[in-house]
């Protein structure tokens, strides 16, 4: 399955995983790099490569994973880079191999998965072209990578405490929006480059208030590969004067959209086509804000720099502003817009048009644990087991996982989705669903209130192992009749996709990766509050883990053998 074809090849990496001091946006702190970097090196590649990661943990007293989000991992299940789903965490000192196929283009990023390690900066990108000889379905003449995530002034160990703390510490707003790693806090960017003196505060001696510049040429089309791996905020891009055409979302072609503005979620990425139209003699500002919580975070900027204009010359116009944050009429109007480019096959449709082999709904809610707040999926929260689910499935090790819990696959009937929860007690649980080898899975996600009265929040969903179509999206409570109405024609193949406050969205995907698969929120904090469940599927299946992979937990004391004494 994943021999390295003769046009293929390896790519090595060796990487070391450490603290380094960064200023990411002005206000220097301590911050999970790679190779003495922040963001990481961005990985790439062609279709069809295999990639080698050789892992070193440098962080003194903390284990470590990376996730490789987009690549489905397709025989290489313990390459997923998840503690405790696919892996023992690599010990502080230790090395960890990833290899893993990257088998089409797109455009991916790869981050931490362990504890909150992807909000304290463990995070890159990880970009596949196509395949030698191969060309993209569209044509550009450069291209851009941008990777937007949010950044906090508190360290991700204090808004760990405070996530588990009684009363709750919430971590609230991000302080900065970031592009490719920088942003700039407290300072605007627009004031600073109209000539105001006072528009920053530049004392700090390592503050680099520097912008992403985007130097183009004119009447050009341009490819801005834009991901988003932020612990929190939505996101909306907007490039002013230049439309958009919205041409890959999550590593699939989609049918060319034109847009003036796009919403990015946690977990989702685009590839969007620009064309540099506008009067030359100007450079023209991207802007980046928050969407879907009452912003507390200005947006970020970026430069569209016509050449031969210097970057730094004066705008002549402000920067595009995001649409408002509660406007979500508008995101699902951007939502429902994407569609599968055409060609693409459609999902599979067994006997009847809206009869899957199975249908699982997860209804979300925010609960309590003795008195803690939590995330909960059926009322079950999850927290990860000390042995890997991979390795405790594949050797058999029923205890180390609660095999014997099967979590609830339907929703409550009649239940109010628009009220908090009327039982809002919880229970810990390892959220384990077994699906059947090859069946077609479709999965309705189901918002609801939370525990305050009048807030439900947006809660982006990724899928490891998988790519999935995406089906529908429905206000109010799931019913039977909403499946009539699923997209079986054009349904976009994602990985990432959003649920919206007090709504629903379904899914369908085929369990022919054999693995065991987190499907979780994408939000940090909401993950490791327990909003997420397990996929296992194909166990029998799965070839040998590597030993560095196996080590811990029930495992580990398993396989310790006392040394033979002689008499
Ligand atoms: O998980 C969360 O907790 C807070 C709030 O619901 C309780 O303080 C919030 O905004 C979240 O997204």
């Amino acid at each position: 399955l994943w021999e390295v074809s003769s046009a293929s090849k390896a790519r090595h990496f060796k990487w070391e995983v450490g603290y380094v001091f960064w200023s990411p946006d002005c206000v220097e702190s301590a911050v999970i790099g790679i190779n003495g970097q922040f963001p990481g090196p961005t990985i790439r590649a062609k279709a069809g490569d295999t990639i080698v990661v050789e892992l070193k943990n440098s962080l003194p007293t903390e284990g470590v994973v990376i996730h490789w989000h987009g690549i489905r991992q397709f025989g290489t299940p313990w390459a997923d880079g998840t503690a405790s789903i696919s892996q023992c965490a690599i010990n502080p000192d230790e090395t960890f191999v990833y290899r893993f196929k990257v088998d089409k283009a797109g455009t991916h990023m790869y981050h931490g998965h362990y504890g909150m390690q992807r909000a304290g900066g463990l995070y890159g990108s990880l970009i596949v072209e196509v395949a030698e000889g191969e060309e993209e379905p569209f044509h550009y003449d450069g291209e851009f990578n941008l990777l937007l995530s949010d950044w906090y002034h508190q360290n991700i160990f204090d808004q760990m405490a405070g996530l588990s703390s009684k009363p709750f510490r919430w971590i609230g707003e991000p302080q900065t929006l970031l592009i490719n790693g920088r942003g700039q806090y407290n300072c605007s960017l627009e004031a600073k480059m109209n000539g105001s003196s006072s528009a920053c505060d530049t004392s700090s001696s390592s503050c680099d208030v520097e912008p992403v510049v985007l130097p183009v040429l004119p009447m050009k089309t341009y490819r801005l590969r834009i991901a988003s791996i932020t612990s929190l905020a939505s996101l909306n891009l907007a490039t002013g004067n230049h439309k958009m055409t919205v041409v890959e979302a999550d590593g699939n072609y989609v049918k060319p959209l034109a847009v003036d503005d796009m919403d990015i979620y946690s977990g989702e990425s685009y590839s969007v086509l620009i064309t540099t139209d506008q009067n030359p003699s100007s450079n023209y500002w991207i802007s980046v804000g928050v969407r879907g919580r009452l912003p507390k975070t200005q947006p970020a900027l970026a430069i569209l720099n016509y050449q031969p204009n210097s970057p730094s010359m004066a705008m002549s116009s402000r920067p595009p502003t995001t649409p408002a944050w509660n406007d979500y009429a508008r995101s699902r109007a951007f939502s429902h817009k994407i569609f599968s480019r055409q060609g693409a096959p459609p999902p599979p449709q067994n006997h009847h048009p809206s009869v899957p082999h199975r249908q699982i709904a997860l209804l979300g809610t925010q609960t309590r644990i003795d008195g803690h707040i939590r995330w909960s999926i059926n009322n079950i929260s999850l927290v990860l087991p000390s042995t890997p689910y991979l390795v405790s499935m594949r050797y058999g090790l029923k205890g180390a996982y609660g095999a014997a819990t099967k979590p609830t696959e339907s929703l409550p009937r009649g239940y109010n989705v628009s009220k908090p929860p009327t039982n809002p007690n919880s229970t810990e649980g390892g959220n384990v669903y077994r699906l059947r080898f090859n069946a077609t899975v479709d999965v309705i996600l189901q918002n609801a209130n939370a525990l305050a009265d009048n807030v439900s929040e947006i809660h982006p969903w990724h899928l490891h192992g998988h790519d999935f179509w995406v089906l529908g999206y429905g206000e109010g409570l799931f019913g039977e009749k909403d499946a009539a109405r699923f997209n079986l024609k054009n349904p976009p193949l994602r990985n990432t996709v959003v649920v919206f406050p007090y709504g629903w969205t379904a899914i369908r995907f085929v369990a022919n990766n054999p693995g065991v698969w987190a499907f979780h929120c994408h939000i940090e904090p909401h993950l490791h509050m327990g909003m997420g469940v397990i996929f296992a599927e194909g166990i029998e299946h799965v070839g040998k883990i590597p030993d560095e992979a196996v080590g811990c937990g029930m495992a580990g004391k398993m396989w310790m053998k006392p040394p033979r004494v002689k008499h």
